[in-house]
C-alpha cells in the first residue's frame, strides 16, 4: 500500500499564464459566480436550492441539444444516430432523477427560511423544461404566456411548438419505410399535443409481432418507451420532493401545488406504444 503524496511528475504543466486553462475554457468565473442567494441575511440552505436548479438546467440544455439532433437525424432517415443520441438522453434523465435525493434533504423548516425571497418565480418559468415537453410532444401554446417577461425564451418555445415533435419525425420515418401510418397523423397540426391515434396500432402491432423484420424500428419504439419512463420518473420524484418539502399547499407559481403536479403523471407522450403492449401480450 502506498502512502503520503504522489511522486512529482516533472512534465506536469503548472504555469498557464497567457494560455487556455481549465477555468478559462469552462468559463468558471461566470458559472461559479452565478449563485446569488436572495435571502437576507443569507440562509445557509439557499445555495443547495440554487445549485440543484442550475445543474438541472445545464442537464436540460444537453437534453434539448441531443433531442434536437435526434429529430434532425430522424428527418433524414438516420435512425441509428438518432438512437445513439436518445441513449445519452436516457442517462441524463436518470442523473436528473437521482439528483432529487440531494434536494430531498431540504426540510420544510429550512425551506421556510428563504422561500419568501422567491416571490412568484417557479418552475413554470423553466423554458428549457417546457421545450423538452414540447419536443416530446406535449405541446401547449398557452404555456407561451408564462414568458411575456422573456422574449428570447418565448421565441425558443414557439420554435419548439411549431416544429414536428420527436414522435412526429419518427412516425414520418416509419411511413417512409412503407408501413401504413395513417395519413391524418402524418399531416396533423404539429402545434397541438399528440392524441391517441388508434389507426397507428396495426403498424405497431406489426413491428412487435415480428421484431426480427423491423429490428431498428422495434428498438426505436423501446427507446421511446424508455425515454417516456425516464421523464415520468423525474416528474414523480419532483412530486414526492415537493410533497415532503411544502406538503399540500399552493405553489409560488399560483398552482394548487402537489395536486397540480400529480395530474401530470397521467400524461403520456407515446400512448400507442403503451396501448400496443396489451395486444401483443394477449
Ligand atoms: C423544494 C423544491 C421545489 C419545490 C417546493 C417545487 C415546487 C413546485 C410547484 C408547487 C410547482 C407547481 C407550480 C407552482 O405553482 O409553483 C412546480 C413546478 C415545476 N417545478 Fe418545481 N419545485 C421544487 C424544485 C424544482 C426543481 C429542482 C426543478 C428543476 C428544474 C423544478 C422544476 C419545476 C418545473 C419544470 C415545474 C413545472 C411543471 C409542470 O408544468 O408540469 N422544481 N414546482
Ligand atoms: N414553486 C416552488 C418554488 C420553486 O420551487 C422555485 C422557485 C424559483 C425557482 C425555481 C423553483 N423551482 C421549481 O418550481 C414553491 O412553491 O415553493
Amino acid at each position: 500500500m502506498g502512502e503520503g503524496t504522489r511522486p512529482v511528475e516533472p512534465g506536469v504543466v503548472r504555469d498557464l499564464r497567457g494560455e487556455l486553462s481549465y477555468g478559462s475554457y469552462l468559463h468558471l468565473d461566470a458559472v461559479l459566480g452565478a449563485q446569488a442567494p436572495l435571502s437576507d441575511p443569507p440562509h445557509h440552505d439557499e445555495l443547495l436550492f440554487i445549485v440543484q436548479h442550475q445543474t438541472s438546467e445545464l442537464w436540460l440544455k444537453l437534453v434539448l441539444h441531443e433531442l434536437r439532433a435526434a429529430q434532425d437525424h430522424l428527418a433524414r432517415d438516420g435512425l441509428r444516430p438518432a438512437l445513439k443520441g436518445l441513449a445519452r438522453v436516457k442517462h441524463v434523465l436518470r442523473v436528473l432523477t437521482d439528483q432529487w435525493a440531494v434536494l430531498a434533504t431540504l426540510t420544510p423548516s429550512e425551506y421556510a427560511g428563504f422561500r419568501g425571497a422567491l416571490g412568484r418565480s417557479s418552475g413554470f418559468q423553466s423554458y428549457q423544461y417546457r421545450a423538452v415537453e414540447f419536443v416530446l410532444g406535449n405541446k401547449d401554446a398557452a404555456m407561451l404566456e408564462h414568458f411575456a417577461h422573456d422574449p428570447g425564451a418565448r421565441d425558443l418555445l414557439r420554435d419548439a411548438l411549431e416544429r414536428p415533435s420527436l414522435y412526429d419525425e419518427f412516425l414520418r420515418l416509419v411511413a417512409r419505410r412503407g408501413l401504413p401510418v395513417p395519413d391524418d397523423l402524418l399531416r396533423r397540426d404539429v402545434t397541438r399535443a399528440h392524441v391517441m391515434a388508434p389507426g397507428l396500432l396495426p403498424v405497431l402491432r406489426e413491428v412487435y409481432r415480428d421484431p426480427g423484420r423491423h429490428w431498428d424500428l422495434y428498438e426505436a419504439c423501446e427507446e421511446l418507451v424508455d425515454l417516456e419512463e425516464g421523464f415520468q420518473l423525474w416528474r414523480f420524484r419532483h412530486l414526492k420532493t415537493v410533497e415532503r418539502v411544502i406538503g399540500s399547499g399552493p405553489g409560488t407559481g399560483g398552482s394548487s401545488g402537489v395536486r397540480f403536479l400529480r395530474a401530470a403523471l397521467d400524461l403520456t407522450f407515446f400512448p400507442e406504444l403503451y396501448a400496443v403492449r396489451a395486444e401483443v401480450i394477449r
